[in-house]
């Protein structure tokens, strides 16, 4: 059985606090984009993970998959598999690749093998796995608080408009953003100010990791710069970067991006 996880943005992040757990209170919206990974499950004899196209730091016996399954062996009498992830999302790009995989992971298990699990249950191993893994399960637009884990639907709807997703060649780890952010309560929740037109979102709808991120990784400044002077409407980095999505009215001209970048269009 074959699924196809996709990425996410965030229109908007605001870090609210620093926790006693270590982690940050955070307001986000988060809106799922077409890019996507392919994640195959087969039964086999003993288990096995592949993976194909962009590689994947650190080692595979950490990938998030396979710690999904872990997590569900405790509760399940699951058979050995065999697991190919063809990577397709950027990583360290604030897409939250890793966490898609995850959590279509587990929406893929619970079909082959007919779980019937409750989608608290799903929830439940995505809060585990990642902060953000448990938005994949909806997989829907969502104004999100707490660590990023707690949603409200949210009526948004950015297919009329040009969507570009722009990757420099910049890495950045969730960690790095999170130990440079200046965090504050926002004067106006980003609840709020979603709902102003898209003309308006440059002037009021911000990314707190932007400032810190953009001073150790100017590159990642310049993307942005290069979006708006294409024209676009709305252009900001996404979660911990180092993407930067910009909404346009028409299909830009990005002709000026430095070859190093990967530019995806019509997301
Ligand atoms: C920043 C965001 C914004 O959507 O995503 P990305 O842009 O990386 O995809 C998320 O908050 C990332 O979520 P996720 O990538 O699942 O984070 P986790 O693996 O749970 O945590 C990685 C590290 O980030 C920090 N962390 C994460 C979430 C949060 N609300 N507060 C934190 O301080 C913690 O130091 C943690 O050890
Ligand atoms: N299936 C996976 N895909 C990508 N990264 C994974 C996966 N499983 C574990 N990881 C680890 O998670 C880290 C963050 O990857 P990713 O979720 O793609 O980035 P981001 O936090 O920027 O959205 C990677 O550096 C990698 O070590």
């Amino acid at each position: 059985m074959i699924c196809f996880p996709n990425a996410k943005i965030n229109i908007g992040l605001n870090v609210l606090s620093r926790r006693t757990d270590g982690y940050h209170n955070l307001e986000t919206i988060f809106y799922p984009i077409k890019i996507n990974d392919a994640l195959e499950v087969i039964e086999a004899a003993e288990m096995g993970f592949e993976t194909s196209g962009i590689p994947i730091p650190g080692y595979a016996n950490e990938n998030l998959c396979l710690r999904a399954y872990e997590l569900m062996r405790k509760d399940f009498d699951l058979p050995n598999i065999r697991i190919h992830l063809h990577k397709n999302i950027p990583i360290g790009a604030g897409l939250g690749g890793g966490s898609s995989d995850a959590a279509f992971f587990i929406k893929l298990i619970n079909d082959k093998f007919g779980l019937e699990i409750a989608k608290e249950q799903m929830l439940g191993y995505c809060k585990v796995l990642g902060a953000d893994c448990s938005f994949f399960i909806e997989n829907r637009p969502v104004f999100a608080q707490g660590i990023g884990d707690e949603f409200e639907p949210l009526d948004i709807d950015l297919s009329p408009y040009h969507l570009v997703l722009v990757k420099p060649d910049v890495h950045v780890s969730t960690g790095e953003a999170y130990r440079g952010v200046k965090y504050s309560e926002p004067v106006n929740p980003l609840k709020t100010l979603v709902r102003l037109p898209v003309e308006e979102w440059n002037c009021n709808i911000k990314n707190d990791f932007e400032p810190h991120i953009f001073n150790s990784h100017p590159q990642i400044r310049l993307v942005k710069a290069n979006l708006l002077e294409a024209g676009a409407l709305f252009a900001l980095m996404s979660g911990s970067g180092s993407s930067v999505f910009g909404v346009f009215n028409e299909k830009p001209d990005l002709s000026m991006m430095d070859e190093s970048c990967l530019v995806y269009s019509d997301i």
